[in-house]
């Protein structure tokens, strides 16, 4: 067991991410009056202890410690609760109250999709914190299913709590962005993101109808073979409607993921809309709700003031105290995904940061910007392409290096999610099926919420609890991929031809020397006829044979012969024997006389 500062040790590690790993923890002693919580001791408490990229980086530490407040004081029902921040010589960890629970994505890959009506309330409750946090001033800007905790209740429900906030926020180091490496989630990046516009608090929004998509159809909308090719749907592509979804949920839907923010809803009209629709898909719902819930784009105003992102291009940082950077720190370098350090961390799978050789998941590890040219560290200039388009670059010189598939999670043993059973060997998802009557529909797990099939929605299919099985891939319906259009850019190197093949080592025959494979073959016919050789010649000189050519005896005239002499033999042994045991003195005569 580790010590935390004086008040903590870690335990038992609950899971890795890619800012961290989260540990069961116990409090010793009960912390002073920093801590927004000061516990007793005893108590168990969750601890994310940040990856040591993070807590060696002069600005990480310092947002940390400017962002303490900020973070400390972020109370809600459905956040989870940050207690106490620790920053001890290389260590930086926040302390958080324990959920006993696993998280939404966990859940949803053992027990399938959600109906309409569980995911639009559970999905309300996101947007409740949201609404919380967007107030406050702070954008989560890494929302996705791994980020929202499920607390079990007294009553069975589950109770989404949102966790990670922050967090995105204080790995977004000038530092770490120097370096070129992001990590992200392209499943849930918003296109102004992915782009490198400006961000607000309208990148949750769309983090936010990515996940409602998700909790109803079972993957998010826009995934592909890489990540690239992910972020390029979430600029170029719209989302299509699957026949599972009612009117009024797509409504909602389509809103949260439009691709201009200021067309998307705020958190707060969000969550009111998400609670109108619920009430109007039920089967119980009345003509009222109903009529209610198919007018919900009226509800879906935009936020007047969105939250800006600090550090994004043209976006002001309201809680800056100090200056953002000493070290002339290019905003537009913190624009693109998550950014982070990099490294192979457990899958499941959605944040997960992938091996880059790899693929997996709606989450890789964004391929390292090389260094410039001229040999130094890389960082953009003024002229330079957004981080986002060298990542481009880089990874189509990389060839598949940043390749996304989703992986096994049997093979992530921290996360121990259960095995899903993955597509054949087709083409990647490439969005919701649509079209015609579906044979393969998603089955919709239950929670806690009563089953209402919609009814303005004659396809939409009852909830059923059955084991997940994903709906196979449907067909390929995305133009391939092209790169966003660079004037001054230089042409794209192509990627290299591929490779022959190696020649194969000559194939290794058997050690065993003696081994004969078979009658039919050469080696066992010549070992055949050589054995019959060495025998047959074996029988030429240890038997009589030759004697009895030799006196040109018949082979039955031989036969007889044989035969008699051994009976001559054995009668012989049997009058020695007899005799001998009659008069022992005599035996040698006889024995000579009848030779
Ligand atoms: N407060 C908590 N109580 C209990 N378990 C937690 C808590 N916070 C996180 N976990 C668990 O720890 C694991 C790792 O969490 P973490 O937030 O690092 O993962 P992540 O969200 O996948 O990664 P990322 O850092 O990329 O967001 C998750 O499986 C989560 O369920």
């Amino acid at each position: 067991m580790r010590p935390v500062g004086s008040k903590y040790l870690l335990e038992q590690p609950l899971g890795r991410g890619a800012t961290g790993t989260v540990w069961r923890a116990r409090q010793r002693e009960t912390a002073g009056a920093e801590a927004a919580v000061p516990g007793q001791p005893g108590e168990t408490v969750a601890i994310k202890v940040l990856k040591e990229e993070l807590a060696n980086d002069a600005d990480v530490v310092m947002r940390f410690l400017r962002e303490r407040s900020v973070l400390l004081r972020l109370t809600h029902p459905n956040i989870v609760r940050t207690r106490d921040l620790v920053v001890e010589g290389d260590l930086l960890a926040l302390v958080m109250d324990l959920i006993d629970g696993p998280d939404l994505h966990r859940q949803l890959r053992e027990n399938g999709p959600f109906t309409p009506v569980a995911a639009a309330l559970l999905t309300a409750q996101i947007a409740d914190a949201l609404a919380a946090s967007h107030a406050d001033g702070i954008v989560h800007r890494d929302l996705k299913p791994a980020n929202v905790l499920l607390r079990t209740e007294a009553d069975g429900r589950l109770h989404p709590m949102l966790t990670d906030f922050g967090i995105a926020r204080l790995a977004d180091s000038p530092g770490l962005t120097r370096t070129h490496e992001f990590v992200g989630t392209p499943a849930y990046v918003a296109p102004e993101s992915a782009e490198g516009r400006p961000q607000t608090s309208a990148v949750d929004i769309y983090g936010a109808g990515i996940l409602l998509y998700e909790l109803v159809t079972g993957r998010p909308p826009f995934a592909g073979g890489t990540a690239l090719e992910v972020l390029h749907r979430h600029l170029s592509e719209e989302p299509r409607r699957p026949s599972t979804v009612p009117e009024p949920l797509w409504t909602v839907i389509e809103r949260c993921l439009s691709k201009e923010p200021g067309r998307r809803p705020s958190a707060e009209n969000l969550a009111r809309g998400l609670r109108v629709v619920a009430a109007g898909i039920g089967v119980h719902s009345s003509g009222a709700q109903i009529d209610a819930a198919l007018g919900v784009g009226a509800l879906l105003a935009p936020d007047p003031a969105p939250a800006p992102v600090p550090g994004t291009p043209g976006a002001a940082d309201p809680t800056q105290v100090l200056p953002h950077n000493a070290g002339g720190y290019d905003p537009g370098a913190a624009t693109s995904v998550l950014p982070h350090s990099s490294g192979p961390v457990g899958a499941a799978d959605a944040t997960s940061v992938l091996p880059h050789t790899g693929a997996a998941d709606p989450t890789a590890v964004m391929p390292p910007v090389p260094p410039r040219p001229d040999g130094s560290p890389g960082g953009p200039g003024p002229e330079d392409p957004h981080p986002w388009q060298s990542q481009l670059r880089a990874a189509r010189d990389r060839n598949e290096q940043t390749q996304v598939q989703y992986l096994d999670p049997g093979q992530d043993p921290l996360r121990r999610r259960p095995q899903r059973q993955q597509p054949p060997q087709g083409p990647p998802h490439q969005g919701p099926p649509q079209g015609p009557p579906q044979h393969h529909q998603p089955q919709h797990h239950q929670q806690q919420y009563a089953p209402q099939p919609y009814q303005q929605h004659p396809q939409a299919q009852p909830p059923q609890r059955q084991q997940y099985a994903p709906p196979p891939p449907p067909p390929q319906q995305v133009q391939p991929y092209t790169p966003p259009q660079q004037p001054q850019q230089p042409q794209q190197p192509q990627p290299p031809a591929r490779q022959p093949r190696e020649p194969r080592e000559p194939r290794q025959r058997s050690a065993n020397p003696m081994r004969i494979p078979g009658l039919g073959c050469l080696k066992g016919c010549l070992f055949s006829v050589v054995m019959l050789f060495v025998a047959g010649w074996l029988v030429w000189e240890l038997t009589p044979l030759q004697d009895w050519v030799a006196q040109g005896k018949g082979y039955w005239e031989a036969i007889g012969d044989g035969i008699s002499t051994v009976s001559n033999w054995i009668s012989d042994l049997a009058g020695s024997d007899s005799s001998g045991s009659g008069d022992g003195g005599s035996g040698g005569t006889t024995s000579g006389t009848g030779g």
